[in-house]
């Protein structure tokens, strides 16, 4: 009623269904029969490129293509949405701070996690996949993909943001993490059994445990008069303190931690597990990449760890697995809130409605990338002939994802150890995914493995070859 007695504003076209509930329902419902795509593209045919619809509870402006891409991810006046859930369970994350605040942590995790940084945290990750392929791989001629990833992604994080408690945390707190990302697009209402209530308790655990960890390390700060050498989180936020580069308290830095780990290991599984369902059916694919992977291992002794000038040079891999975000975004969209009236492309978008797009939206759309729903890496050979703001993946301006180097980085050294030592075949040929609202296998990617070379010539590693035959 409000906005169709505005006689100067020309709101977008499309409905905004049943008051509240909209086209919530309808959207949720694609996404976990995965015809997302197909849901959008419907809406753009009906209405063009720019449309307003009502998702979770708020008016929303739908927008299509690389220009409204652009428009999303840089207009000043777009902020990102915060909504009560992401508070409740996120506290003062990088994702809910506003003004200096976000800067100055914004400015810390991105140098934090800038390119010569994460070249440090190469051993570290090359150290917990070794691990936990031991332990959770290696021996088994089955494995259920897409959990591994996630313990996977989960340890990695942990142990370069957390240090040497990173073991204990996972494995009393792997459980809460999922069930804290779960609730992240949920309905605040805090009842026991719901995905939020859910999430809330586990947020509570984690955010207790990880508290722990800071104090120890601001007892210690204060015990020596200086910070210990160290590439955990925790502490690179104290010496910034120090240093006056921010003034955000231990509860903050606590929130912090839980945002990247969140942040982190969600995405890159979710990257990993489509990247080993690809590669069975490619075998093309998976042929290069073993090729280019044999040879760096070739060029190593058993016991060596991966380095920075090993991961550079997976380049067929990194193209590999930048088609399979392509193809399957961790990240379906991006949600953003005008904090002030905005016009774009001719109509107008109301002070506090939010701004949509969808990832697939471009990324299957065959003006941008011919052949669409072809896995075909080689697409990425010349950078320059992927038009601006159509692939984007990591989103894109101010707050692009910080995370994209150490992403890469992980992703490469994961991908160097199951594929130089392991062969699979999926279980089952026509296991569908679903997108809730991580794509995710509906059976979590179930697998034959079978070993093609030992890891190392560790005696443990042996006996366990010797026990898997
Ligand atoms: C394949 C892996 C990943 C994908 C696809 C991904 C994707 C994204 C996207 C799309 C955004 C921006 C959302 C928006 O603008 O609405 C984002 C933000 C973010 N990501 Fe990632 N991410 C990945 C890995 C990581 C990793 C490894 C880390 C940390 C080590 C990380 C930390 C973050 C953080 C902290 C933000 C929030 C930034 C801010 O609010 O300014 N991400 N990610």
């Amino acid at each position: 009623k409000k906005y169709s007695s505005c006689s100067t504003c020309s709101l977008p076209p499309g409905d905004l269904g049943i008051p509240v509930i909209g086209q919530t329902f309808s959207l949720i419902h694609a996404l976990r029969s995965n015809t997302d795509d197909q849901w959008f593209r419907a809406r753009i045919k009906n209405y063009g490129p720019v449309s307003k619809m009502s998702v979770l509870g708020s008016r929303t402006v739908l927008l299509a293509g690389p220009a409204a891409n652009h428009f999303i991810f840089t207009n000043e006046s777009l902020a990102l949405t915060q909504t009560r859930a992401l508070r409740a369970l996120l506290g003062r994350s990088i994702l809910t701070l506003k003004g200096d605040e976000l800067k100055q942590v914004r400015s810390a995790l991105q140098g934090y996690l800038r390119p010569d940084m994460v070249r440090k945290y190469v051993g570290t990750m090359d150290e917990e996949v070794k691990r936990q392929i031991k332990l959770n791989w290696f021996g088994r001629d089955r494995v259920t993909v897409l959990p591994l990833a996630r313990r996977l992604t989960l340890g990695i994080i942990c142990s370069v943001v957390l240090g040497q408690e990173a073991a204990t945390i996972v494995e009393a707190h792997a459980a809460d993490f999922q069930l804290l990302g779960d609730a992240i697009l949920s309905f605040p209402v805090n009842i026991p059994f719901t995905r939020f209530g859910k999430g809330m308790r586990s947020s509570a655990k984690i955010r207790k445990a990880i508290t722990r960890i800071a104090r120890k390390r601001e007892e210690s700060l204060l015990q020596d008069g200086h910070a210990v050498s160290s590439t955990d989180f925790i502490t690179y936020m104290f010496n910034l303190h120090s240093k006056g580069a921010h003034s955000l308290t231990l509860e903050d830095i606590v929130d912090n931690v839980m945002g990247i780990i969140i942040g982190a290991h969600g995405t890159t599984s979710a990257l990993i597990t489509f990247m080993i369902r690809h590669l069975t059916i490619e075998p093309d694919v998976l042929a290069k990449i073993i090729e280019e992977q044999d040879e760096i291992a070739d060029n190593k002794g058993t016991e060596d760890v991966l380095t920075w000038e090993d991961v550079s040079r997976m380049k067929y891999t990194w193209k590999a697995a930048m088609e399979t975000l392509r193809t399957v975004p961790p990240v379906f969209g991006s949600f953003r809130t005008a904090t002030k009236d905005i016009n774009y492309q001719g109509y107008h978008i109301p002070k506090g409605w939010k701004v949509f797009a969808a990832q697939s939206i471009t990324h299957l759309d065959s003006r941008f990338f011919k052949d669409p729903t072809k896995f075909d890496p080689s697409r990425f050979e010349k950078r320059s002939s992927i038009p601006p703001y159509s692939f984007m993946p990591f989103g894109g301006g101010p707050r692009m994802c910080p995370g994209t180097e150490f992403s890469r980085v992980e992703t490469m050294v994961a991908m160097h150890y199951l594929v130089t030592q392991f062969r699979w075949k999926l279980c089952y040929h026509d296991e569908t995914y679903k997108k809730d609202p991580k794509p995710s296998p509906v059976f979590g990617l179930p697998v034959e493995l079978e070993l093609r070379r030992p890891p190392s010539t560790d005696d443990a590693w042996n006996a366990l070859y010797v026990h898997s035959g």
